[in-house]
């Protein structure tokens, strides 16, 4: 009886690993993709895949696999990540003869039993109601009725510091990553109508207030057709507080981190700041659209320091597609990895240095210019097409004014201290990249 369930055992276990082996060799030598580049490692199996993604260095891993094996590689057995700018519009813009790439079911479907949010409104025709729902609260129009808020919050943020730092004798160590943390306090009236027991009178409060912000442009439809239910409302708040804050915060410290260690292109930022506007009063979004030096600034930073670097993966409809002149088979996962295109030696003069230069108008019209030839559109931190960021505008009016505002009040540098010494793109990424504390050194401006 025991030696036969040791046999039996046996032969079981000898099966799983014939069934294993015949599934990678399989995967790496017979799939419809092994025509493409890639690690072995990476196309027998999803578990390298898995591993880096936990580890949080799948944006890191995929762009060097990028590097060695070029625009088209296969970093799982079902997956192909494209290092090419024509693949933007290609996987997520809407074509004459296709929709954008969908979402996966299997990834993007809500957790059962939670209400959609606009992020698994998976239906083409549905996900459109959501997005008329919320984008007429984040037009620039609408933005511009809500300045007063963001510039309260921007101003108390700053008071705060210059208490601070008045009361270290007019300079002291902040950490950036958390003080920019108060854009999450730029959304109090999604963050209450996230509350179930205070919704309802919440939102009908909120209506009756002749100050609007996002929440009041959007239309509560309780059979959800020409508007959103309120579990929709409530799931897709809680995504515009999480996707506009983390992201926000995260693009600033980037920028503050290459700002202090390249100090020649901080007292240019500086010195256009402070020449464009005589009090710290008149710092106005509308004028701070036309700063050309802070623009550059922040489209650098773009460039750099992308808050979402591993992607947005989408999937190929059973028919297969071409993407950047390349068939992609049917059900295929596809994913436009925005590091090694933002970081590309071919798409960039100097791809790892922080040149703000590279965006001003004189780039552009001097041939002359090492970044003349320079592909800025291959830049799309926010995404293209149906799904892309609907809250671009504000991303950047609260990015201007934050710079702004700090650089107008405070000189900034380096601080001397373990947590001033953060290297922005050596951090670790998950669903976005890890935010590490950063320190700077800050000091009340001398006028
Ligand atoms: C620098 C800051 C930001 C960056 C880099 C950024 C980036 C992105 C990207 C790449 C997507 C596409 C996601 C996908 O296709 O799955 C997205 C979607 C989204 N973002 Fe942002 N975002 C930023 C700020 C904001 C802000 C301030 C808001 C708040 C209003 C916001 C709200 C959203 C929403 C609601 C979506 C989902 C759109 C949809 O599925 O149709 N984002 N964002």
């Amino acid at each position: 009886m025991g030696q036969n369930l040791l046999a039996f055992l046996g032969g079981f276990m000898f099966l799983i690993v014939v069934y294993v082996f015949t599934i990678l060799i399989y995967n790496t030598y017979f799939h419809p993709l092994a025509g493409f580049p890639g690690p072995k490692l990476w196309a027998s199996t999803r578990f390298t895949y898995v591993f880096s993604i936990w580890s949080g260095y799948l944006a890191r891993d995929v762009r060097q696999i990028h590097e060695q094996y070029g625009d088209f590689v296969r970093i799982a057995p079902d997956e192909i990540s494209i290092a090419s700018p024509e693949a933007w519009h290609d996987v997520y813009s809407n074509q004459t003869s296709r929709e954008a790439l969908p979402k996966s079911k299997l990834w993007h479907s809500p957790a059962p039993g939670r209400p959609k949010s606009i992020l698994n409104a998976l239906d083409p025709k549905d996900h459109q109601r959501f997005r008329r729902s919320i984008e007429p609260g984040l037009s620039e129009k609408a933005l511009r009725e809500q300045e007063d808020i963001m510039q309260t919050y921007v101003s108390s943020m700053i008071a705060k510091l210059e208490k601070t730092v008045s009361s270290k004798g007019g300079a002291d160590v902040v950490d950036i990553s958390s003080n920019a943390g108060c854009f999450v306090a730029l959304l109090p009236w999604l963050e209450l109508a996230n509350e179930p027991s205070h919704s309802k009178e919440c939102y009908a409060l909120n209506l009756e207030m002749t100050r609007p912000d996002i929440l009041s442009y959007i239309k509560i439809d309780d059979k959800g057709v020409n508007g959103l239910t309120l579990p929709e409302v409530q799931a897709t708040s809680s995504i515009i507080i999480i996707a506009g804050s983390e992201t926000t915060v995260s693009i600033l410290s980037g920028i503050t981190n290459y700002l202090v260690r390249n100090p020649a292109k901080l007292d240019l930022l500086t010195t256009d700041i402070r020449k464009a506007f005589a009090s710290f009063e008149d710092i106005k979004l509308l004028k701070l659209r036309d700063l050309r030096y802070l623009n550059a600034v922040i489209q650098e930073g773009f460039r750099l320091c992308n808050p979402t670097p591993v992607g947005l993966p989408r999937i190929v409809p059973s028919n297969g597609v071409r993407i950047a002149g390349q068939y992609i088979p049917g059900n295929t996962f596809v994913n436009v990895h925005p590091l090694a295109i933002s970081l590309s030696g071919k798409l960039f003069a100097k791809p790892d240095e922080f040149i703000p230069e590279r965006w001003l108008d004189s780039a552009l019209k001097d041939e002359l210019s090492p970044f003349h030839d320079d592909h800025r559109g291959a830049v799309q931190v926010f995404s293209v097409g149906p799904r892309s960021c609907p809250g671009k505008h504000l991303a950047l009016a609260e990015i201007r004014l934050m710079l702004s505002k700090l650089i107008w009040k405070f000189d900034l540098a380096v601080a001397d201290t373990p947590r001033g010494k953060l290297h922005w793109n050596e951090q670790r990424v998950f669903s976005v990249v890890e935010r590490q504390p950063f320190e700077i050194l800050i000091k009340t401006r001398e006028i």
